[in-house]
């Protein structure tokens, strides 16, 4: 018997999740974007896009949505964070804006912009143990790294220079950088294997 395809939900409050839509259809989910709480409980896994954190974090506030997806996670909902929505998982920014508030449950701490104003995008590959060969095309825009891992949270890869890019938590998940812009669907294919198994 053939499983049915798992409803997952892109927060599309702003941001880029057009391309997450585009690519979680591409993997055969039913893919709906997310922007009022009775939408978030339709779903079985949600993604959180690159965007701009302190926006996202005001707009989530201002559509209701900050306890919705608060308790969604406490709860076990699988979620991946792209860039910015990395930020948002995080338990601890550093560089945030004043009054900047993220939703949390990733026991991290993230600096944001990591790379200054000199960098602002960059691509290299990744070696990401977990996916396998070959290493992730990964493209940074403006992002974030995590710059301490706390005892919950596993490292998924790393910059050589050691700084880790790519974390698990349970059923939460978080790159610095954008799988959704390269058509490598290997990441989103390991978060809807979280969201299959929840
Ligand atoms: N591409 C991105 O998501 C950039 C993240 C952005 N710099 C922030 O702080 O939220």
């Amino acid at each position: 018997m053939v499983s049915p395809a798992p409803r997952v939900g892109v927060l599309a409050l702003q941001g880029d999740f057009r391309e997450h839509l585009a690519v979680l259809r591409e993997l055969g989910a039913e893919a709906v974007p997310v922007r009022r709480p009775d939408e978030l409980v339709s779903v079985s896994g949600l993604v959180i896009p690159g965007g701009e954190s302190t926006v996202m974090d005001k707009l989530s506030r201002a559509f209701g949505l900050r306890e919705p997806l608060l308790d969604a996670i406490a709860a076990g909902l699988p979620v991946y964070g792209t860039c910015a929505g990395l930020i948002m998982l995080a338990d601890r920014v550093l560089d945030a804006t004043p009054g900047q508030q993220t939703l949390g449950g990733l026991d991290v701490t993230v600096r944001r912009n990591a790379f200054g104003s000199q960098l602002d995008s960059f691509e290299t590959d990744l070696k990401m143990p977990v996916l396998g060969d070959p290493p992730v095309h990964a493209v940074f825009i403006r992002a974030p790294v995590v710059e301490a891992l706390g005892e919950k949270a596993a490292a998924l890869g790393s910059l050589d220079d050691g700084r880790v890019v790519a974390v698990e938590q349970g059923n939460l998940l978080g790159t610095s950088f954008h799988p959704e812009v390269t058509g490598d669907l290997r990441f989103h294919d390991h978060f809807l294997s979280k969201v299959r198994a929840a």
